[in-house]
C-alpha cells in the first residue's frame, strides 16, 4: 500500500521548501505547479485554449506563456482566474494521476502531493493523510512580496485568491509552522513522518 501525503499550504507560506527536505529523504514529490508549467507548454492543449481565451497577447515572443503577464490578470480577476483553472486544472490532475498510479505500481511507501489548491480545487480525495504548511498573515504577505518583488497590493491579491490559511487549518490531519526557521521547520517534518511510521528520514 502507497501512503498518499497532500502537502499544501497557501502562496509563499513554504511548500516547496518543506517538499525539498522531502525529496532529500528519497520520497517521491509530485508538484502540481510543475505539472500545471508542463500542462501550457508550448502545443499543448491547454496553450491553445489559453491563446483562444486570452489572446496572443499573453505570449511572449519566443511563443511561450507570459506568466508574469497571465498572473496579473488572474490575480486580479476571479471571473478570469476560473477561465484559466477550468482549462488548466483537469490536464494537472490526469497528469498527477498517471504519477500515482506510476508509484502504486512501484509499490512506493508514501508519495508526497504537493497542491496549493488542494481545498480550493477540491482533490482532497486524492490523498490518504493532509499537512499544512502554515505560516502568520505577516511572514507570508513578507514573504512573498520578497520573493516575487511584487507591491504590498499585488501580493494581497494573490492571498486573497486562495482560501485562507486559517481555514485550511481546520481541514487538516497536521500542521507544520514555517513561522521559525528551516531547522526549526525540518523537526516537525521529522517528528511528522516518525509519528505516521515512516523512519527512514
Ligand atoms: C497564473 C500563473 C501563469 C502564474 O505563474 P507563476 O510562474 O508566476 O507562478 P506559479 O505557477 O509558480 O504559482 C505560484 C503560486 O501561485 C498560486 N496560484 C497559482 N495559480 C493559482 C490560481 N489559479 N488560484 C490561486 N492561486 C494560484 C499557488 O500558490 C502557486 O504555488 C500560473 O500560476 C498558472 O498558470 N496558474 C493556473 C494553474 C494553477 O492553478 N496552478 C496552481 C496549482 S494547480
Ligand atoms: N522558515 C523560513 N524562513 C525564512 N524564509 C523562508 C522559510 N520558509 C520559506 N522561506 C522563503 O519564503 C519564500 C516562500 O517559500 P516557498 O517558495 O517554499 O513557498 P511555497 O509555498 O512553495 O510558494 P508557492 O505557493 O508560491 O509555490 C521563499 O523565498 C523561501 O525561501
Amino acid at each position: 500500500m502507497t501512503l498518499i501525503i497532500g502537502l499544501t499550504g497557501g502562496i509563499a507560506s513554504g511548500k516547496s521548501t518543506v517538499s525539498n527536505m522531502i525529496k532529500e529523504m528519497d520520497i517521491q514529490v509530485i508538484d502540481a505547479d510543475i505539472e500545471a508549467r508542463l500542462a501550457v507548454q508550448k502545443g499543448e492543449q491547454a496553450y491553445k485554449k489559453i491563446i483562444a481565451e486570452f489572446g496572443e497577447d499573453i505570449l511572449l515572443d519566443n511563443g511561450e506563456i507570459d506568466r508574469k503577464k497571465l498572473g496579473t490578470i488572474i490575480f486580479n480577476d476571479e471571473n478570469k482566474r476560473q477561465t484559466l483553472n477550468r482549462i488548466v486544472h483537469p490536464e494537472v490532475r490526469k497528469r498527477m494521476m498517471t504519477k500515482i498510479e506510476e508509484a502504486k505500481k512501484n509499490q512506493e511507501d508514501i508519495i508526497v502531493l504537493d497542491i496549493p489548491l488542494l481545498f480550493e480545487s477540491k482533490l482532497a480525495y486524492l490523498v490518504d493523510k493532509t499537512i499544512l504548511v502554515y505560516v502568520d498573515q505577516e511572514t507570508q504577505l513578507k514573504r512573498l512580496m520578497a520573493r516575487n518583488q511584487l507591491t504590498v497590493e499585488e501580493a494581497k491579491a494573490r492571498i486573497h485568491s486562495q482560501m485562507p490559511l486559517a481555514d485550511k487549518i481546520k481541514l487538516v490531519d497536521a500542521v507544520i509552522d514555517n513561522n521559525g526557521s528551516i531547522d526549526c521547520t525540518r523537526k516537525q517534518l521529522l517528528q511528522l513522518l516518525s509519528e505516521w511510521g515512516f523512519n527512514k528520514a
